[in-house]
């Protein structure tokens, strides 16, 4: 046997789950189900499963803005037909997150519409065009609104405090068309701020039929899927509650469903077994499904591995990514390790993959398990993420894995589209005035 394969059957113990994928399921339910109860920053619901029911044909346009990162992205999009009429981003350069912040956002959108012709000057119309906003903000937020926290590079100022995300960019609105009237001739009406994973899910509901949960495994991993609003707890159900047009009653609300941010990143305390190699700082201890899951962090793992078999130098000048694992674990790139290691890299990449599609396939069937087993032999997954988008590697092993027939079906666009449909579906259900 050589030094290779020796080395490959060590890691291969070392990272395959040592526990059945059935055990596995049921520790993650019971996990996800004691979150639900008590838990108070993950699986919280963020709004109501929207009623398809009525159709709205809206003759105001939808404006939808993705706040996720340093690029930012918007969107006008036609619904019901779900069309991306035009779409525009920029990078945003300050990072000092104050209303004057937002203020640059709103001027640099309004100023791009303008320019496409979708908002008009006021000699050269009759009537203000008319916009409902629609945004999502994949930062945390409080139950109220508010910017918890912002991370990716951005400094909040204490001058946010007290103010919701929506009030936020509405109050920018507001300013940038008053000054600029001549200009820009138009109102916008900021409906919705959700975040990503509630966008994704939107997407999902709108565009597939039977779809069940959505799932985010980017450089972060979460999903989102429904549940019968009386599996809340009381704390849960009355910050929902707060949230929603006082028409909603107690007696209303237990017919409804509602959307839970799960969170996942953070379930795997007791079942996942990390290594010293996927250890990044507490974090990984505080996030062990993202951990051995996500884009940003898996990399890591397959780097320290190789560091610590003295496989690549302590100065190696490549940058362990997302796309460097997918390429590694389809064999197709050895640009830049020694030939005689490049097999036995590829077969680590692979196993790390396998684990994480292990871990992934056990969560989505524990989720379809809690939410009530709808589908009962097979699971319907919308999806987003460049990780998994980008590797067959993984989302086959993702399906391997299932002893349920999984259907994995990306969602593109899916941040833009969830705004939109949030803001069409609730406007038809008359909850937006
Ligand atoms: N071509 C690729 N192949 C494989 N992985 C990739 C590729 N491009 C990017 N990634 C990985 O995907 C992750 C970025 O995911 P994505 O593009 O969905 O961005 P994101 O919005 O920042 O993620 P999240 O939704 O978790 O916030 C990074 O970890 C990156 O390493």
């Amino acid at each position: 046997m050589t030094i290779e394969s020796t080395l490959a059957r060590e890691l291969e113990s070392l990272i395959l789950p040592a526990d059945s994928i059935v055990n596995v399921v049921d520790q993650f339910q019971e996990e996800l189900l004691s979150r639900l109860q008590t838990n108070t920053i993950s699986m919280l619901p963020q709004c109501l499963v929207p009623d398809k029911r009525s159709r709205w044909n809206p003759e105001d346009k939808i404006l939808t803005i993705d706040f996720g990162g340093t690029r930012l992205k918007f969107a006008i999009i036609s619904l019901p037909q779900i069309v991306i009429e035009y779409n525009d981003a920029f990078e945003l350069t300050y990072n000092i997150v104050d209303s004057n912040f937002f203020n640059q956002i709103i001027y640099t959108i309004c100023t791009r519409l303008a320019a496409n012709g979708y908002i008009k000057k006021k000699n050269e119309s009759s009537e203000a065009s008319k916009f409902f906003v629609s945004v999502t903000f994949s930062f945390p937020l409080n139950p109220e609104g508010e910017v918890v926290a912002m991370g990716k590079g951005f400094v909040m100022t204490d001058t946010l405090q007290g103010s919701t995300v929506k009030q936020l960019i509405q109050s920018s609105f507001h300013r940038i068309i008053s000054e600029n009237i001549e200009e820009f001739f138009c109102t916008m009406n900021v409906c919705h701020v959700i975040n990503d994973a509630i966008a994704v899910s939107l997407t999902s509901k709108f565009i597939c039929e039977n779809d069940s949960i959505s799932l985010i495994i980017g450089t972060g991993t979460n999903a989102c899927f429904e549940v019968p609003y009386g599996y809340l707890p009381p704390f849960k159900r009355d910050a929902l509650r707060e949230t929603l047009p006082s028409s909603y009653n107690k007696e209303t609300l237990n017919f409804k469903h509602v959307l839970i941010n799960s969170e996942i990143g953070f379930i795997g305390k007791n079942v996942i077994a990390l290594q010293p190699f996927d250890i990044h700082g507490a974090i990984s201890y505080e996030m062990p499904l993202e951990c051995v899951t996500s884009g940003k962090w898996l990399p890591l793992s397959l780097k320290n591995i190789l560091l610590q078999y003295n496989i690549i130098p302590k100065n190696f000048p490549v940058e362990f990514n997302g796309e460097l694992v997918c390429q590694l674990a389809e064999d197709c790139t050895n640009a830049w390790f020694e030939n005689e290691h490049y097999a036995l890299i590829c077969q680590i990449a692979r196993l790390l993959i396998k684990r994480a599609a292990f871990y992934v396939a056990a969560i989505v069937q524990a989720i379809d398990i809690i939410t009530g087993c709808k589908n009962y032999n097979f699971i319907h997954i919308g999806y987003v993420g460049s990780f998994l988008h980008n590797s067959n590697f993984y989302r086959e092993q993702i399906k391997y894995y299932s002893s349920i027939h999984i259907k994995l079906q990306f969602l593109n666009h899916s941040n833009l589209l969830g705004a939109a449909i949030a803001t069409y579906l609730n406007k038809s259900d008359n909850q937006v005035q």
